[in-house]
């Protein structure tokens, strides 16, 4: 035979009751032979204790009499046949006549014994399972209601009543004869004592019942149906990705259950444990789904940890003393004191040394255990063998669960990792003794961001969440939106890569979503629902929310974001640009950004800075790295500028060609950065960085290519007025160019730390004679690549290429 257990909330409306009849039948119609045990409905529990109340202090309880009347009637009027309601109708109203009944005598004594509560809350359980027996009857008439009350025989410690195990046993095995061929439905939470009057068994109670009716009749299954998939591998409203565990031990389940999971209260389990029968988690809404077994083996798991739990309010005691802790006998008159006071200690540390103790306590517990402590150590405290207890608030603990931790080495690097790489400091470590689970403190705050950061290094290892919060929405930022948004669900299947912009700025608006943005109508909501952008605001907002695998993206042209650079990757939070004003000041601020980063554990990409998407950046450092030496580097790194002078010929007006530059995306947002050479500028001397030279701006030898007039300009659009009026110099330059049978190239170099940048006339034998298009290309001649230099060549702007290689970047952080 099977036990199948309900919840109150699958019982909580007709809708869900008839979810459990299915259930059941298709249990009792593969021959399971189920024993069923119902909790009351939802909500009916607090009502009753609250009517008791009432009833004592003469408040009128009658409204809530009414409501519990009906919404049994309301189940009864929604299951039963019309012709059949009646004698149930009659029944329960009996049972509410003798609870009115009842609770007028706690009205005129005045009085609410622990006994008379119980009685009174009783009626939930028997309500219930009355009126889902009836409705049971209808299709399986063997169905039959019992009151446990006459089954399970308890002391007399009325609320939490302890059962006696002998005649209990007695009771139901003869129960279990000559009931064999009914399908019984059993009240839970309640027994009674030797007189007969009714108890409940405490917390966790109609599991109690389903676990000693299933152990007293040697059930093959114990399941418990709630409204939850199992035990999951995290509480599912902090780590969006926690799933259900298929497979449990008991000492795991009870491990998962002290910290933290509530599906089951692990003591109500233990005659199922004593006598090895699993025990089911399964959910009455989705009854398809298997759910979690525990049993006695922990099973194979494709994963080293079976899950994560937390306590998230918890207050540390530190106890120190050089003469004191470490001495034999001290921790006994320490936790003896607790344990008599019962001071539940959640968690121990003892120091290396020693010499100090730390311990975890509920909050609500901290003042009274140092009081304790005060009272009992005081003659040491007095003569300065130990000082006084100090508390630390705000903290929560985490623990890392699992059988099959003892035979994997590593896994406690893996969850300190996991937490330095985001930022999270431990205050305290304690590995249980049973090897099952390590447990960390941390400060509240950063609980949720440690437990999706340790979830993701346990069980997601192939599965990574980025959350990204991107600056910049024009041409660059908006063709990023709409490539992650095209590339989202493959990069989900095929790479278990999640990407949730949750953060949007320009420079009007900015936009927030944890849940992510929807990236198919990101820009109306940003112009419609945005609050008005503030930069240090976006930066605030964004370390509050202290994600893991957070990621600040720069797509303006602004050297307003890099100022905060330093503090996003001091708070654990990687960098991806395509700015190139951070990298391109001052050395030294490029030398600190650098550290922080590194000292951060975080990622600083900006792979197109230099050549749009084109593998640059990574070509360099991975040069570097692997120990060669840059001897030359040659290149042409303007896309707008290659571009014009490629498509600069016949009749066309040097003007017009710009402002084609300026239309196909790859200029910069003011296009003298390109023409001016400040652009290309930069470009060189990240390279040169990047090489290992310690160089300036003001070192690089920029050789002009506009006239002064158009440098000057006021704005971009007096700027393209003083270019019209320079098209004869240009003409004349590209008429000189082709009489030599030439072509024009501004050509960057690099040579013994030095950074040079010209225009050059170069013929057919010339490497970077034949381009097109926004072509850039790049010539690395190293100690390696010394005879043929390292090449890479191909279009070095625009929006599409760029956004890719600015997406490619983010992708990669933390991989
Ligand atoms: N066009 C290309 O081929 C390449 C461009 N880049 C870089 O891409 C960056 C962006 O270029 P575009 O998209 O063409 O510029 P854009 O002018 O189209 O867009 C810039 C965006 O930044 C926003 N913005 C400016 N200041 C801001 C602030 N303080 N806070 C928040 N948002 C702010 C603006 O509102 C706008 O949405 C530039 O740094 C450029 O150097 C890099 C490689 C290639
Ligand atoms: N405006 C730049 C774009 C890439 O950085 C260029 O023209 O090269
Ligand atoms: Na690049």
């Amino acid at each position: 035979m099977k036990v199948l257990k309900f919840g109150g909330t699958s019982v909580g409306t007709a809708e869900s009751i008839r979810a459990v009849l299915d259930i059941v039948k298709r249990s009792y119609d593969a021959g399971e032979r189920p024993l069923v045990v119902l909790s009351a409905m939802s909500g009916v529990t607090n009502l009753l204790t609250r009517m008791a109340v009432h009833a004592a202090e003469r408040i009128p309880f009658e409204d809530d009499l009414k409501f519990l009347e009906n919404r049994h009637f309301d189940v009864v009027r929604g299951l039963i046949a019309v012709k059949y309601q009646n004698p149930v109708f009659t029944k329960l109203k009996l049972m509410l006549n003798e609870l009115e009944e009842i609770l007028q005598g706690i009205s005129a004594l005045k009085e609410l014994s622990l006994q008379s509560q119980d009685l009174v809350v009783s009626f939930g359980e028997r309500l219930s399972n009355y009126m889902v027996s009836k409705i049971m009857e209808q299709y399986i008439p063997t169905a039959e209601f019992i009151d446990a009350s006459h089954y399970v025989k308890t002391d007399s410690s009325f609320g939490n009543a302890h059962v006696n195990e002998e005649i209990t046993q007695q009771l139901i095995q003869s129960l279990g004869h000559t009931h064999a061929d009914k399908l019984l439905f059993v009240t839970g939470f309640i027994g009674s004592n030797d007189k007969g009057r009714i108890t409940t068994l405490g917390r966790g109670g109609s599991d109690y019942t389903a676990a000693i009716f299933g152990s007293v009749l040697n059930a093959t299954a114990i399941e418990i149906w709630t409204d939850v998939n199992g035990m999951l591998t995290a509480d599912p409203r902090i780590v969006k990705k926690a799933f259900s565990q298929p497979v449990l031990s008991y000492t795991e389940a009870m491990e998962l259950s002290y910290f933290g999971a509530k599906v089951i209260y692990p003591p109500t389990m233990i005659p199922a444990f004593l006598k090895k029968i699993p025990i089911v988690i399964r959910n009455t809404f989705e009854p398809e789904f298997p759910g979690t077994i525990i049993q006695f083996e922990s099973g194979k798991s494709a994963y080293p940890i079976k899950g994560i739990s937390s306590i998230s309010d918890i207050s540390v005691i530190n106890l120190a003393g050089s003469g004191m802790i470490g001495k034999s006998g001290f921790s006994g008159r320490l936790f003896t004191l607790l344990a008599r006071e019962q001071i539940n200690v959640v968690l121990i540390t003892q120091s290396s040394s020693e010499h100090s103790i730390t311990f975890a306590v509920h909050p609500d517990d901290a003042v009274k255990a140092v009081k304790l402590i005060e009272a009992e150590f005081e003659l040491e405290l007095e003569a300065n063998k130990l000082t006084s207890p100090t508390v630390e608030d705000n903290l929560s603990v985490l623990a890392i669960v699992g059988e099959n931790m003892k035979r994997t080495p590593g896994m406690s690097g893996r969850l300190f990792y996991a937490l330095g790489r985001n930022g999270i400091n431990v205050r305290a470590i304690a590995q249980g003794s049973s090897e099952l689970n390590i447990s960390v403190i941390i400060a509240k705050e950063n609980l949720s961001k440690a437990l999706n950061a340790v979830h993701d290094a346990f069980f997601a290892q192939l599965k990574k969440t980025l959350y990204v919060f991107n600056v910049g929405t024009g041409n660059i930022g908006s063709t990023l939106f709409r490539q992650i948004y095209e590339q989202h669900d493959f990069l989900l299947e095929n790479n278990d890569i999640e990407i949730k912009v949750v953060g949007i700025s320009n420079s009007r608006k900015m936009l927030f979503d944890l849940n992510g943005i929807d990236l198919a109508k990101w820009s109306t909501m940003l112009e419609s629902s945005g609050e008005i952008a503030d930069l240090s605001s976006f930066i605030e907002r964004m370390k509050a929310m202290n994600l893991p695998n957070c990621v600040f993206i720069d797509n303006t042209a602004s050297n307003l974001p890099s100022t905060y650079y330093e503090e996003i990757f001091k708070s654990n939070i990687s960098v991806v640009t395509c700015n190139k004003i951070a990298n391109s000041g001052e050395y030294a601020q490029y030398k600190l950004l650098h550290d922080t980063a590194r000292k951060h554990g975080v990622d600083f990409f900006y792979e197109t800075n230099v050549g749009a998407g084109l593998p640059i950046v990574r070509v360099l450092k991975d040069l570097m790295l692997s120990g060669d030496r840059i001897l030359k580097i040659e290149a042409i790194l303007s896309g707008t500028i290659s571009y014009i002078f490629n498509n600069f010929v016949g009749d066309v007006s040097f003007y017009d060609i710009v402002k084609q530059a300026q239309e196909l995306g790859y200029t910069e947002p003011d296009p003298r950065d390109d023409l001016g050479g400040v652009d290309f500028m930069r470009k060189m001397l990240i390279l040169a960085r990047d090489a290992g030279h310690v160089i300036e701006p003001t070192d690089v030898n920029l050789g002009a290519i506009l006239p002064e007039s158009c440098l000057q300009a006021a704005s971009v659009d007096d700027f393209y007025t003083e270019l019209l009026k320079a098209d004869q110099y240009f003409n004349s330059l590209k008429e000189r160019a082709e009489a030599d049978g030439k072509v024009i190239r501004y050509i960057g170099k690099l040579e013994e730390g030095k950074v040079s940048i010209a225009l050059e006339m170069v013929d057919e034998t010339h490497p970077f004679y034949a381009l097109s298009g926004s072509d850039n290309i790049i010539s690395f001649t190293t100690e390696r690549y010394k005879e043929r230099p390292l090449v890479v060549k191909g279009p070095g702007a625009g929006a599409e290429v760029t956004a890719a290689g600015v997406f490619a970047d983010l992708v990669n952080v933390g991989a």
